[in-house]
């Protein structure tokens, strides 16, 4: 899609990397040459993405739990001693669970709102702070999901992504100064790894749902994560982008 070269010598990370859409992002950004961190909590993933992603450019990994302070200030110690600098953040790790707003327990609850919009406002603060503000420079792409009507069957992921909606917007403006840009991909159902959570009986018949009757892949939205980090983009900020095959506008996906 973009010449080869035209991240070379960035310096991006990508939460949630080990996997799915954020181990697609990270393989898009190392073709285009920049280098690239994942981080999650699991290592024993993170290695083996590391391995295989080697192939195609420079990769370090870090173990983060993103919900924890301390754990993304290691994150932002390990930027620091590896690059000294750092020019894209893809907030892309996240998750949740179905379930019935009445039958969510309130561990639940907190459980999905300090993954999804906690831990993404952590990093986002921490990294800004120690290097996008300074340096006055920096990329933020928020991976968040369809939330445009609602999320009915998981009520907590929809409150937390409309969250980070509302927080790409507040953030595009208040850090413009320092030549910060703030975005947002909002995926409708993606064939990927994290897919594979959820019960066959949710999934069967989804793509009936979606106008475009398929569900999309890792590289579409890895194709417009990098398209939005990218020079093409300079003039895009504050933007959420629908990325579902135009679920959003029609069509059931909760089945009561
Ligand atoms: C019913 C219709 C549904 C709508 C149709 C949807 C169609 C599909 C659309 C798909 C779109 C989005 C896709 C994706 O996002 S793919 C990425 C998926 N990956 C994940 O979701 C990652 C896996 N999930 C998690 O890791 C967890 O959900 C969580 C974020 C909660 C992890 O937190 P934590 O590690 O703290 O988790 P714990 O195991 O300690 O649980 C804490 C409490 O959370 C409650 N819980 C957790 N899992 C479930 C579950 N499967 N069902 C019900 N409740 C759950 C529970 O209260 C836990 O505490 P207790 O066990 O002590 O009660
Ligand atoms: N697939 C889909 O249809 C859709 C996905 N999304 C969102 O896109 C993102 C990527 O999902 P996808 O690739 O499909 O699924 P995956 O489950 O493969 O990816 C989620 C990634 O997030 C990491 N992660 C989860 N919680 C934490 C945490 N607390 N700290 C650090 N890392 C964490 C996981 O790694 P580890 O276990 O090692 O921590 C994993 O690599 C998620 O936010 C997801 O909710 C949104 C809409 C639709």
């Amino acid at each position: 899609m973009f010449q080869k070269d035209i991240f070379k010598g960035q310096k991006v990370v990508v939460t949630g990397g080990g996997s799915g859409i954020g181990y697609t992002t990270a393989k898009h950004f190392l073709q285009y040459g920049a280098e690239v961190l994942i981080a999650s909590r699991k290592e024993e993933k993170l290695i083996k993405a590391q391995t295989e992603l080697q192939e195609f450019g420079v990769c370090e990994y870090q173990v983060c739990d993103i919900r924890e302070v301390e754990s993304v200030e290691l994150l932002a110690e390990k930027v620091k001693s590896l690059w000294g600098s750092l020019d894209i953040l893809i907030n892309n790790a996240g998750g949740q669970f179905p379930s019935r707003a009445e039958d969510i327990k309130i561990k639940g609850w907190n459980a999905v709102i300090n993954n999804n919009l906690n831990g993404t406002w952590y990093v986002s603060q921490i990294l800004a702070k120690a290097f996008f503000i300074p340096q006055k420079s920096g990329n933020i792409i928020n991976i968040i999901a369809n939330v445009f009507r609602g999320f009915p069957g998981m009520a907590h992921t929809g409150a937390a992504r409309a969250g980070v909606d509302n927080l790409t917007k507040s953030l595009a403006v208040e850090w413009s100064p320092y030549q910060i840009r703030v975005n947002a991909v909002a995926p409708g159902i993606i064939k990927s790894t994290g897919l594979e959570q959820y019960p066959d009986e949710i999934l069967k018949g989804l793509s009936d749902q979606i106008p475009l009757k398929t569900l999309g892949s890792t590289e579409d939205v890895a194709n417009l994560t990098t398209f939005l980090a990218s020079p093409m983009a300079k003039f895009i900020t504050g933007e959420t982008v629908y990325l579902d095959g135009g679920q959003r506008l029609w069509g059931d996906v909760f089945k009561v």
